[in-house]
């Protein structure tokens, strides 16, 4: 029995970056969280402790400043992959994983430099590049908060011993969505395909009387898929943030679907991939 070396990378987790770009008095905000991870000729490192082929993270971190103040953020996609491509110019690194989420401020007060955070949504992606030259790009969102107060539904379900949960025909339908979506290349418009999914995503959930989440989940899925040529595969993760009615007739009161305790935790945790038949190969896209 001998004791190897498994899989292993390393990187600079959450580098924070804050571009402001000056117009006149008008200032433009980028603000990002750039994580790298790198893989390659990292036997010696973990087994001699010799570093000769180890990019520092701390060097990974600067150059997503340095790379930032050079050629702007622009889309958090096209970064992520030029510092992806970057990283496997040096020989020791033969695979580099960049991952970029970006924090939305809204204008303010009129003055051209006053902001507000938009709300808890996050726009992310996941950029690889390898030496061979082969690219993936995952781009997604996290943190949009929805809800249905009518059109949802949620009965004939299997049933044992156990089940105490009530028939629903008229529930309130909430969720916090987490969207990943697969591009078929490396080079769309992704500011476009962005506000596309995006506005996909809200019309499917808003659109379709669910009879559950499982179900809204494959529409929203297939809505995006129909109406994005570029994205082969979207993977979604839909929290189901359930509203109680609760029982007020201890207090003399009726409750017809009009108070409602929401509860955060336990959640139902509804998970699902939806893809075209004929998508491409994922390689290493959503690793
Ligand atoms: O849309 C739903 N799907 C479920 O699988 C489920 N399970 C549950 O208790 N409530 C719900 N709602």
């Amino acid at each position: 029995m001998a004791i190897v070396l498994g899989p292993n990378r390393y990187g600079k987790a959450e580098t924070r970056l804050v571009r402001v770009v000056r117009d006149g008095g008008v200032h433009h905000v980028k603000d990002v969280n750039v994580s790298t991870s790198l893989s390659g000729a990292m036997s010696e490192a973990h087994l001699t402790g010799d570093n000769a082929a180890v990019l520092p993270t701390d060097t990974q971190k600067n150059t997503a400043y340095a790379l930032a103040r050079e050629h702007g953020v622009g889309q958090i996609e096209d970064f992520a992959l030029l510092l992806a491509r970057h990283f496997t110019g040096h020989d020791t690194i033969h695979h580099a994983r960049v991952a970029v989420e970006e924090y939305g401020w809204n204008r303010i007060g009129g003055t051209g430099h006053s902001f507000a955070r938009d709300g808890g949504e996050v726009r992310t992606c996941v950029a690889h590049h390898d030496r061979d030259g082969r690219a993936s790009v995952v781009s997604g969102l996290t943190g949009l908060v929805v809800m249905n107060t009518t059109g949802s539904e949620f009965h004939g379900f299997l049933t044992d011993p156990y089940t105490t949960l009530e028939p629903a025909t008229d529930r309130i339908l909430a969720t916090a969505v987490d969207a990943r979506w697969r591009h078929a290349g490396t080079s769309a418009d992704f500011a476009a395909s962005f506000a596309l999914v995006r506005g996909r995503l809200l019309e499917a959930f808003a659109g379709t009387h669910s009879l559950s989440l499982q179900q809204t989940l494959y529409a929203m899925g297939e809505r995006v898929l129909n109406a994005c040529p570029d994205i082969c595969e979207i993977r979604l993760t839909l929290p189901n943030r359930h509203h109680f009615p609760v029982d007020l007739a201890p207090f003399g009161l009726d409750n017809e679907n009009e108070i409602f305790y929401a509860a955060d935790r336990p959640y139902g945790l509804i998970e699902g991939t939806v893809l075209r038949d004929d998508a491409p190969g994922a390689g290493f896209a959503w690793e």
